[in-house]
């Protein structure tokens, strides 16, 4: 891992910027999950006060250094609007020390009032507009078009629930449709379909758990796979390759827990998220 900036053209495509991002600092993604017990750990009252001084803590120890932030909207808007005024502060604040901010939201509704969730995190100028969110196929992958058309035209990215980290989610994920093949394979199948074509890597990314025993799906969409579960869900380094096989190259691993537990002190946050990245990148390099 590096202090070296994305450096690419702000205006590139998200999967563009990613590539670089990850080519550049390592292939991390770093999530800023305000756990009560964290902030507890951290000897910090789970209030606004304690929530902005955790929050301000990792994006000033990582976001010069790190490829990715993840935010987890839930622990910021249960504080109501004061919470989400330190996430839209937080994100302002990591995208401006070089990081890629990843709002994940998971949002997924009907066509019209998925617009206007598009609006709200992939519109350029919008308050909460981040590089890219997660979104949750679950209405019809059809149904996100609004979010996956307003990404493309504001250079962002979009991360779709494939294959989850969760034990629960093969309920779902793995039925399978009337062509035979499952959910998640279908839903890959589309992101495939959008990512036609680009360079260095496409802007339209799946989840995929580290966790899972084996993908058992055809990961090859030419985008990035989030790999959230290394850590507290029991995931290590050593299984990305037996999950992700040919597709590694494209995976960002996501750790949460795993590094911020080492909080408060910047140094050994820096310190935990170097050696992530360093696992990781020898794991899947
Ligand atoms: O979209 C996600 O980020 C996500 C998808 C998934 O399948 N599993 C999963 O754990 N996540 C998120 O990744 C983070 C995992 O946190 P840790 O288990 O603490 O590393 C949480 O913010 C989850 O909401």
């Amino acid at each position: 891992m590096s202090t070296h900036s994305p450096g690419t053209d702000p205006r590139a495509p998200f999967g563009a910027r990613l590539r670089h991002a990850m080519d550049t600092r390592g292939p991390l993604c770093v999530g800023i999950d305000p756990h009560p017990s964290l902030l507890a750990d951290w000897g910090l009252d789970d209030d606004v006060e304690g929530l902005r001084n955790f929050t301000h803590t990792v994006v000033d120890a990582l976001a010069d250094r790190v490829a990715v932030l993840k935010p987890q909207s839930a622990f910021f808007e249960r504080f109501g609007s004061a919470g989400v005024a330190v996430l839209e502060a937080a994100v302002a604040r990591a995208r401006e020390a070089g990081a890629l901010v990843l709002m994940d939201a998971k949002r997924g509704d009907i066509g019209s009032t998925m617009a206007a969730y598009a609006d709200a995190y992939l519109r350029a100028d919008a308050p909460l507009h981040a590089d890219a969110v997660t979104l949750s196929p679950f209405l019809g992958f059809g149904s996100l078009r609004p979010a996956l058309d307003a990404a493309r035209e504001s250079g962002s990215g979009v991360f779709v629930l494939a294959l989850t980290s969760n034990p629960e989610g093969a309920d779902v994920q793995r039925a399978r449709g009337a062509d035979g093949r499952t959910v998640a394979q279908a839903v890959l199948d589309r992101l495939a379909a959008e990512n036609e074509g680009a360079e260095p890597l496409g802007s339209f990314g799946a989840v995929v758990g580290a966790t899972l025993a084996e993908a058992d799906a055809d990961l090859g969409i030419n985008g990035p796979l989030l790999a959230p579960g290394i850590g507290a869900q029991g995931a290590t380094a050593g299984d990305l390759r037996r999950v992700f096989g040919s597709a590694a190259g494209n995976v960002l691993p996501s750790v949460s827990r795993g590094v911020l537990r080492h909080g408060p002190d910047p140094e050994a946050l820096r310190k935990a998220a170097r050696i992530e990245a360093e696992q990781l990148a020898e794991a899947i390099g």
